[in-house]
């Protein structure tokens, strides 16, 4: 500890011992996401399938010897493993498996995160921000929202920074620029395969992305479902989800929250709607363009130019997200309890 340090961060991690942490908690630990002044405490939730191998990544942690890793907590219980927690980067979820039907992971995951919610609810820091990996994670995060009354409803969110990305990425290489031009680019809606990669309001080295790529076709039906389906593409090749490229978009978003947001840029987080100056559902995690003052807190950015394009494919993944939390109204304390109206299998995007 040196006197320039800052009070330690204490982080909670779940699914801590699977493939996207065995990447994320050794960023976390090297000081690249919170600066190289701020000690940081892991603690980690594991449960019983787990435990054995939760010490295996502690065991590495520590022989990383890393000096702004002020201690490392395994448990396998929620209201133990949260206590006092600054931030909580939910990943742990059950994967969907053969067979099984979306509104059955909605459920099973839902039931998760109704417990984690409330735990942390009770024992973590009163500012504690939750960050949701875990799929489906929208949904998950508006049920953890819902069941921790007395944490601040702003302070969810789910993860669509891999989206952004992989946009980026992908006008960046049709462009022919390096991707640090690409900026201003925001993916809205759902972490499903209805979400909107906006190339109109995105810009490439200052101009709009639309005046570079001059091929409305392209950024039209090419460039929107290649990015949405861009972790099935994945699962194909690999054989499993993305999971490096996953850790190092939850290091961008929580950097982007404690770096100011350059003027003209914006960075796509899935927040609580309330008071969305886009008319969207105010009960719903969606994704919206945000930027921040660099204190862990954001805004949302309240003009993004809407065509009549981009307004379809918003109600499209506002639709799905509605008909998501008419699924599990049984989660959601004081919810209407709605049909679950998913009929037709929507996917995540490594299920296509
Ligand atoms: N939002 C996004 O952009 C992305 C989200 N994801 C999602 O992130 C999540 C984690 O991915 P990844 O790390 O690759 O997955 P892994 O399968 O490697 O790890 C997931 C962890 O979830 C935990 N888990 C919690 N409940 C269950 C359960 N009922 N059955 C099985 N495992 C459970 C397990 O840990 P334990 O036993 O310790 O509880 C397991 O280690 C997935 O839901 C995935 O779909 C992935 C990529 C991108
Ligand atoms: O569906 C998954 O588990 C993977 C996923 O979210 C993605 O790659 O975007």
């Amino acid at each position: 500890m040196t006197s320039s340090w800052k009070k330690t961060m204490k982080i909670a991690v779940t699914g801590a011992a699977g493939q996207i942490s065995n990447h994320l908690l050794f960023m976390l630990a090297s000081g690249e996401v919170f600066g190289r002044n701020q000690p940081i405490s892991l603690q980690l939730l594991g449960s019983e399938r787990s435990r054995e191998a939760l010490e295996g990544v502690a065991m590495e942690l520590e022989d990383s010897l890393y000096p702004l890793l002020a201690s490392v907590k395994l448990g396998i219980d929620p209201h133990k493993v949260f206590e006092d927690a600054d931030w909580a980067l939910l990943i742990g979820a059950k994967p969907r498996g053969p067979g099984m039907e979306r509104k059955d992971l909605l459920d099973i995951n839902g039931q998760i995160f109704v417990e984690q919610a409330k735990a942390l609810n009770e024992v973590a820091s009163r500012d504690c921000k939750m960050l949701v990996v875990g799929n489906p994670c929208n949904t998950n995060a508006l049920i953890g929202l819902h069941n921790s009354p007395d944490l601040p409803a702003r302070n969810w969110h789910a993860l669509t920074r891999l989206d952004e990305n992989r946009a980026k990425c992908q006008l960046a290489l049709k462009a022919g620029k390096f991707y640090t031009s690409v900026t201003n680019v925001c993916v809205w809606g759902n972490h499903s395969t209805t979400q909107v990669p906006d190339f109109l309001n995105a810009k490439i080295a200052g101009k709009r992305a639309s005046n570079v790529i001059r091929d409305s076709q392209w950024l039209k039906e090419e460039f929107t479902p290649k990015v949405a389906n861009r972790g099935g593409a994945l699962i194909k090749k690999w054989g499993r989800s993305s999971a490096a490229s996953t850790a190092v978009s939850i290091a961008d978003h929580l950097r982007s929250l404690y770096v100011p947001t350059p003027a003209g840029d914006c960075f796509s987080t899935a927040v609580y709607a309330k008071g969305n100056p886009y008319g969207v559902d105010e009960d719903l995690i969606f994704s919206m363009p945000c930027r921040s003052n660099g204190d862990g807190d954001y805004e949302i950015i309240d003009d993004f130019v809407i065509d009549d394009w981009l307004a379809a494919k918003l109600k499209e993944s506002e639709d799905e997200l509605l008909k998501e939390r008419d699924c599990v109204g049984h989660l959601i304390p004081g919810a209407e309890r709605a049909v679950c109206a998913i009929v037709e299998d929507t996917m995540l995007p490594g299920e296509n």
